[in-house]
């Protein structure tokens, strides 16, 4: 990422691909983004993630300047998308979730259409081949499968040669080969120097692709890191250990270790999580207390839990709408 290197001449930072600051969007009542903001460096994979309703979508919507914010500052390469429309829609490439091609339209077609919305488009012949298109250019729209569809999408997004892409659920749909085949194409886009703003339901996707990822929750950030940041506390990473005890403990007892984060029985099996060094600190302490731990499971906590620590309360109410 050397584009979130400060410049040594002058020891200012250089000016973010993506700026989004207390970002807020309302429609009729509902608060769909109430104060969401993030950088994205150039070159960089950012991931936005979060439960159904959370205010992805409307956030990237307000970044490729296809929805007017009610209050906040969005900026593309310092470009204001709403301002300076027609320039941001030269520099920003947009998959939208749901495709709008006609089902007739044949894909070279398709691409030659969008190619002639741009300035200084990519070459369509190219572009066919570099997303595994070159033999489906004369096929119809509607008869790609979804893996082929995925691609295109990509290919359109691609085609006006962008500096900034949008993806909102790419892989949503897909089966796991053409799951992992649509990351590859992720991966090629930001080779390729392009910034990549992605929109994902799916913690493995995010874990793999992205940089640094904001966690969405009811239209505000509710964590900004990596993936290993947010995963993990330390440079090793948080722990979860499952246990049968050989006699009663309490929870409280456990808590107490400055290791321990969470510590919960359930049925005859004890659950803690802590730091890199909670096994060692759990073992010793119960071993002070001749206390055998049995069946003893560890896992490294993953960012599914970290996701569902962070917006649990969203699934508690309907699904996560807010009233304005
Ligand atoms: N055009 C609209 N008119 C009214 N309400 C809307 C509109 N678009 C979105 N909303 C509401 O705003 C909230 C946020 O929606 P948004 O689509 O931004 O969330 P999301 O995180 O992308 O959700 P999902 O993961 O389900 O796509 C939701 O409560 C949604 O119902």
């Amino acid at each position: 990422m050397a584009g979130s290197e400060p410049d040594e001449a002058t020891g200012s930072q250089p000016m973010p691909a993506i700026e989004v600051a207390h970002l807020r969007k309302t429609y009729a009542g509902t608060t769909a983004v109430a104060d969401v903001s993030f950088d994205v460096a150039e070159g960089e994979i950012f991931g936005i993630l979060g439960p159904n309703g959370a205010g992805k979508t409307t956030t990237v919507e307000c970044v490729s300047g296809l929805r007017t914010p009610d209050g906040g500052r969005v900026r593309v390469l310092g470009l204001d998308p709403r301002l300076d429309r027609e320039d941001v829609r030269q520099l920003l490439g947009v998959q939208l979730q749901e495709s709008r091609l006609p089902a007739r339209i044949r894909v070279r077609e398709a691409l030659e259409l969008y190619a002639s919305f741009y300035r200084a488009p990519a070459d369509v012949g190219e572009l066919l081949e570099l997303w595994g298109l070159a033999d489906k250019a004369e096929a119809r729209f509607g008869k790609l499968s979804g893996g082929q569809r995925q691609r295109l999408a990509v290919a359109l997004a691609m085609v006006g040669n962008p500096r900034v892409v949008v993806l909102d659920e790419l892989t949503t749909g897909l089966d796991p080969q053409a799951r992992r085949t649509a990351w590859d194409m992720v991966r090629k886009v930001r080779d390729a120097g392009v910034t990549v703003l992605l929109v994902t339901h799916f913690m493995e996707e995010a874990e793999r692709l992205c940089d640094r990822l904001a966690v969405i929750d009811r239209g505000r950030v509710a964590a900004l890191d990596t993936p290993a940041g947010l995963t993990g506390r330390g440079p090793a990473g948080a722990q979860r250990m499952r246990f049968r005890l050989s006699q009663p403990i309490d929870a409280a007892d456990l808590l107490a270790l400055p290791e321990v984060t969470a510590a919960e029985r359930r049925g005859d099996h004890w659950e803690v999580t802590g730091d890199a060094e909670v096994i060692g600190a759990v073992t010793a302490h119960l071993a002070r207390r001749q206390i055998i731990a049995g069946e003893l499971r560890v896992a490294q906590t993953s960012l599914d839990d970290a996701f569902i620590a962070l917006t649990s309360h969203a699934r508690a109410g309907a699904d996560g709408r807010q009233e304005a």
